[in-house]
């Protein structure tokens, strides 16, 4: 299959403007595609691959990965998997590759309920109407756990409003810091489905242009997002207290010892370190002695 929207350059569909859009164009960017972006064109092409970005509204990104009109998708695993459901349960063919998950668009798909009305269980919402954009995940996630008779109002946007508006009884939409529920009244009772961004791919083999053009990305990816993760650990110890410093510095199973023109008894310590350091940490470290603590984030990464 080879019907993506050009044969030599690569297309990727992202979201052309919410939650995912500023993250996903730095992300590339990041990985050392650049592009000319205008605000109102669909398509924007990379000044330094042959790449094309496809900017659409994220609903329509699963589609057009599996329909293989775009070779690659930056899209919430949220709309990725109601897609799929839907897909498969009106038998039109749902098939992509997952190539990495991504470090953003954290969030998860939660029914929540008025603030004052009575809910024990799941099972509380037997008869009950909840209004949701994801009806699919929804339904499987109450099948499973056997609650039946529970009706869906589907709705594409403000599901917070609905209990309210007397559309129906409880939500079941995207929570991140649960400010959005609170404001609304709502209590957040389950959680149905965790989300990040993923990178797909469509179906079928691509050419060898783009399966390069892909190699090249992928490890380029990995670099960037284990180096968002890692941080630079500089720091002056006491000789004597180095066994106790090198124990408390988090993931730092090979760090660099310095010796300093200056005295025999302190070295510097460098390590890089792919878990956060903490202040309490770093408070620590200062109690045994270290001077000079620096903490560097790391743009990029290569093993
Ligand atoms: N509060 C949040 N925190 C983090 N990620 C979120 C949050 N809300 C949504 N997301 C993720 O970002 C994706 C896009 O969310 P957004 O609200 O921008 O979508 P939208 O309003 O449906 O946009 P579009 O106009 O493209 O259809 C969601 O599908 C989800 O994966
Ligand atoms: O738990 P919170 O941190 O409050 O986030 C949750 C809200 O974020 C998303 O909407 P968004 O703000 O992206 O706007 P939208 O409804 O226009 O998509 C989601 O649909 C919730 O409404
Ligand atoms: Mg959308």
């Amino acid at each position: 299959m080879e019907s993506s929207l050009s044969s030599s350059r690569l297309t990727i569909a992202i979201q052309k403007s919410g939650r995912l859009s500023r993250e996903s164009i730095d992300l590339l960017k990041a990985c050392g595609f650049k592009f000319s972006l205008h605000e109102s064109r669909l398509l924007a092409h990379s000044t330094s691959h042959p790449v094309d970005l496809l900017r659409v509204r994220d609903d329509d990104i699963p589609g057009l990965v599996m329909d293989g009109v775009v070779d690659l998708g930056l899209v919430g695993e949220n709309v990725l998997e109601e897609a799929r459901l839907e897909r498969l349960a009106t038998d039109f063919p749902a098939v992509f590759t997952k190539l990495r998950n991504l470090d953003f668009g954290q969030c998860r798909l939660s029914i929540a309920v008025p603030k004052e009305a009575s809910y024990d269980t799941l099972q509380s919402l037997e008869g009950k109407r909840i209004a949701t954009t994801y009806p699919h995940l929804l339904q499987r996630y109450l099948k499973n756990a056997g609650v039946k008779n529970v009706s869906t109002a589907m709705l594409t946007g403000s599901v917070e409003v609905a209990p309210r508006a007397g559309l129906a009884d409880a939500i079941c939409d995207l929570v991140s810091t649960g400010a959005t529920l609170e404001a609304n009244g709502l209590v957040e009772k389950d959680v149905i489905f965790r989300s990040q961004a993923q990178l797909i791919q469509r179906p079928g083999e691509l050419s060898s242009e783009k399966q390069a053009l892909l190699d090249q990305l992928l490890p380029r990816l990995d670099g960037v997002q284990l180096a968002r993760e890692s941080k630079y650990i500089m720091l002056h110890a006491p000789k004597a207290m180095l066994e106790r410093v090198v124990d408390l510095l988090p993931g730092a199973e090979q760090p660099t010892i310095l010796p300093l023109s200056h005295t025999d008894e302190t070295v510097a310590v460098h390590v890089v370190s792919t878990e956060k350091l903490f202040w309490e940490t770093m408070e620590e470290l200062k109690a045994l002695g270290c001077s000079s603590i620096l903490v560097l984030p790391i743009e990029k990464m290569m093993g």
